[in-house]
């Protein structure tokens, strides 16, 4: 469905070089890695915030970056880490800024978007807080927003730069679900950045490991989060145990032995 096919980009003294990735349709596939190797300008290159040295991304064969940008919204949405609204606007009009595309420069959104945009708010739970102003949410609500957000375009695949930072455990759990129930029940296909290997080990489908700008391995979790790799990309030794078809990834220091 998206193929990313030798990605490089530069910020002079930072580069991806060659990154290469497949994405199927209904398919979760996480980008992990350590800080500063790369994970985020490698999605920001995909959605084409940042432009690649060539063009290198395809959603069903066809050259994403050389779409209008209406036809690309249809196709990708993108959410944020984090999103500050110029105005204090209330959750519904939040989400309904996900259809700025489909509008015209002076064009107000209609009955059809809110409604639309209220059906997202559903999708996700979310209905009871649409007049709440978007600024007094908690961090995981305001997560749960952003995606909703980008859903409003019904994109075929969602880009998520870290969809659980500053979020608990059970928001972690919660946002990370309903990713996956996204790709499972809509075929929505998602392409996220995460920093935890046991996180990522559950959510997704597949997993590209990152590190000074490449993807250093990439296949199923089982495949990739092995003790050898992790202790490579990471820098740590770490300890990976097998039980119930599940796998934990501990790190191995002299402090908790
Ligand atoms: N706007 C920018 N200008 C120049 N260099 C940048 C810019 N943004 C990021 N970088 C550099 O690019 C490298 C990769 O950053 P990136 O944010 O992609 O890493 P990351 O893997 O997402 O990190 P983290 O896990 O800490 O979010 C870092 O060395 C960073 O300093």
């Amino acid at each position: 469905m998206l193929e990313v096919r030798g990605l490089s980009f530069s910020y002079g003294d930072f580069s991806i070089e060659g990154a290469t990735l497949e994405v199927k349709e209904g398919e979760v596939v996480t980008l992990l890695g350590p800080n500063g190797s790369g994970k985020t300008t490698i999605l920001k290159a995909i959605y084409g915030l940042l432009k690649p040295k060539e063009r290198c991304v395809f959603i069903d064969g066809r050259d994403f970056h050389g779409l209008p940008i209406r036809e690309r919204a249809k196709l990708a949405g993108y959410v944020p880490q984090s999103h500050t609204p110029p105005f204090p606007y209330t959750v519904l009009d939040v989400v309904v800024t996900g259809l700025a595309s489909q509008l015209g420069p002076f064009e107000s959104p209609r009955k059809e978007h809110y409604e639309k945009a209220l059906e997202k708010l559903g999708l996700l739970g979310l209905e009871r807080l649409k007049d709440k102003p978007y600024t007094q949410l908690s961090g995981g609500q305001m997560q749960l927003v952003l995606i909703a957000r980008a859903l409003v375009q019904e994109p075929r695949v969602l880009l998520l730069d870290e969809p659980t930072a500053h979020l608990d455990f059970k928001n972690q759990v919660k946002v990370l679900g309903i990713v996956k129930r996204l790709a499972r029940e809509e075929g929505i296909s998602a392409i996220m950045t995460l920093h935890d290997p046991n996180l990522a080990s559950l959510y997704s489908d597949r997993i590209a490991l990152v590190k000074d700008g490449k993807i250093r391995a990439a296949g199923r979790p089982h495949e990739v989060l092995r003790e050898e790799m992790l202790r490579d990309v990471y820098g740590v030794p770490v300890c990976v145990l097998e039980f119930d078809g599940f796998r934990l990834i501990l790190p191995r220091t002299e402090v908790i032995q």
